[in-house]
């Protein structure tokens, strides 16, 4: 099949590499002239692992191709994805305009003979297939098109791996030949059970319902980390009780500063910004949302407990920046909010990231030290903060952590070190929920 998909963001360029490797001739278009150029020669403008190679195979069998405008390839395309940014409006709902910029451009590079299917891969509010069909007939009232939505499930950090091995593919379409290309289109994807065909509005909802739960079940186990470390239990042998009930799962369960990352925090405010204006007031998404909010702080209130009320002059050291391990994407990490509150207060920063350095650097205050190795972060430093559980910090010896600091205390805000070697060692270390 023919592809042409639009926006070369982590989704539609995760998805145009796997479509390419999966034998299906792709065109990925973006607006940016020096990405394209760049991902014509091959880079990968993101981090994202195994992504580069596949790119590089693709592109040298002829089938992985790209351009800065849709007009040429749509119209000779089976299938036309929109995969643009949907990002949060100041008022907590999705922000449509590249989505509806992009319908305008179909509309216009469509002729009207030909049946053509659009798909919104983008995560769009209840409704949005009904809308960019609206906006395709205003500028070609005569095309056949069947406006679909596939919602998209990888996680960063493991995205090619996530598109290639699927836990299931949702297609939402009413439209029987429009449902008949995308199963041909996801066949060596997801067959049987693993695909759910429903309607475009349930397939919308699913993508926010997904989200939503997960980002609940975050912040569920971290209020339960909170209240344990109030009353003396330990948030790891909470999770150990409870997840190993089938109906609860062990996954998703880790405690700690909270999520952050282009999805969950958007998705959140725009599902309950979408219930609002259907005058439904949801209160477990503010919840949801709340807490996340609050979680991050964590560790400025352990630190200021520690120095007695203030961490003027005191050297924090800061391990891992980006929103997760094994991504660069910034967006929402809670390293941003941390490290801006603790310059504010006086202290003196330095930071650490196997990948996401250049990534942080906009995001972070001028005067905090960007270092290349992590054993310079925390060279005399009075504390430090565990922020992203990258592999390497976890091998850090905490003897040899103790022999290079000048104070004594770990903030481990991913709960990813062992707190009884840690304490030992004689380090005074803090995890969410594990003091007990
Ligand atoms: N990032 C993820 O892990 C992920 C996973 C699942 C779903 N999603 C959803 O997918 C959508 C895309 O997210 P992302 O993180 O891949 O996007 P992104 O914001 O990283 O990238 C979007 C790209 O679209 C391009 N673009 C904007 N307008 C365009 C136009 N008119 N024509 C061509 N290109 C245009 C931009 O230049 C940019 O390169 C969002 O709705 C997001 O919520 C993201
Ligand atoms: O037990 C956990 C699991 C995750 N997180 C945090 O949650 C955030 C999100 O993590 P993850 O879901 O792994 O990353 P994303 O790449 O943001 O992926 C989510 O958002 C995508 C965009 O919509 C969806 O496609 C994915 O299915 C969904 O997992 C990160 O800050 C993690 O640190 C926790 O705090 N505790």
């Amino acid at each position: 099949m023919k592809l042409t998909i639009v926006g070369t963001g982590y989704v539609g360029l995760v998805s145009g590499v796997c479509f390419s490797e999966l034998g299906h001739e792709v065109v990925c278009i973006d607006k940016m002239e020096d990405k394209v150029a760049q991902l014509r020669s091959g880079k990968s403008p993101i981090y994202e692992p195994g992504l580069e190679e596949l790119l590089q195979k693709n592109i040298q069998a002829g089938r992985l191709t790209f351009d800065t405008d849709l007009s040429t390839s749509a119209p000779s395309s089976d299938v036309i994805m929109i995969a643009v940014g949907t990002p949060q409006a100041e008022d907590g709902s999705a922000d449509m305009k590249y989505v509806h910029t992009v319908a305008k451009e179909i509309g216009q590079a469509l002729p009207s003979t030909g049946q053509y299917v659009v798909v919104n891969k983008s995560t769009v509010p209840v409704g949005t297939a009904d809308q960019v069909k609206e906006i395709i007939h205003n500028m070609n009232e005569d095309v056949d098109v069947a406006v679909c939505s596939v919602p998209e499930f990888l996680r960063e950090g493991s995205a090619v791996k996530d598109t290639m091995n699927p836990d299931r593919i949702v297609i939402g379409t009413s439209i029987p030949w429009a449902k008949a290309r995308l199963v041909q289109l996801h066949e060596k994807l997801a067959t049987g059970d693993k695909i759910v065909i429903t309607n475009e509005k349930s397939a919308e909802m699913i993508k926010y319902a997904a989200n939503s739960f997960l980002a609940t079940k975050i912040s569920f186990i971290n209020e339960m980390a909170n209240i344990s470390e109030h009353v003396g239990a330990n948030i790891d042998d909470v999770v150990r009780g409870i997840g190993s009930d089938r109906r609860i799962s062990p996954h998703f369960l880790n405690a700690g500063l909270g999520y952050g990352g282009s999805c969950f925090p958007k998705d959140v405010k725009a599902l309950a910004n979408m219930a609002e204006t259907h005058n439904y007031e949801p209160q477990m998404l503010y919840a949801a949302d709340r807490i996340n909010e609050r979680q991050r702080f964590k560790p400025l209130d352990q630190l200021l407990k520690k120095f007695n009320g203030s961490i003027e002059g005191k050297q924090i050291a800061i391990l891992g920046l980006a929103f997760k391990p094994n991504t660069d994407d910034m967006r929402y990490a809670p390293s941003i909010d941390i490290i801006h509150e603790l310059v504010k207060a006086g202290s003196i920063v330095r930071a650490h990231d196997p990948i996401a350095q250049n990534a942080a650097k906009p995001f972070l205050p001028n005067n905090v030290t960007l270092v290349e190795t992590m054993e310079e972060t925390y060279a005399h430093a009075d504390a430090v903060i565990l922020i992203t559980e990258w592999a390497e910090y976890k091998s850090i010896d905490p003897t040899d952590l103790l022999a290079q600091m000048r104070g004594n205390f770990v903030i481990d805000g991913r709960n990813a070190f062992d707190a009884d070697a840690y304490k030992n060692a004689g380090i005074d270390y803090y995890g969410i929920g594990r003091n007990s």
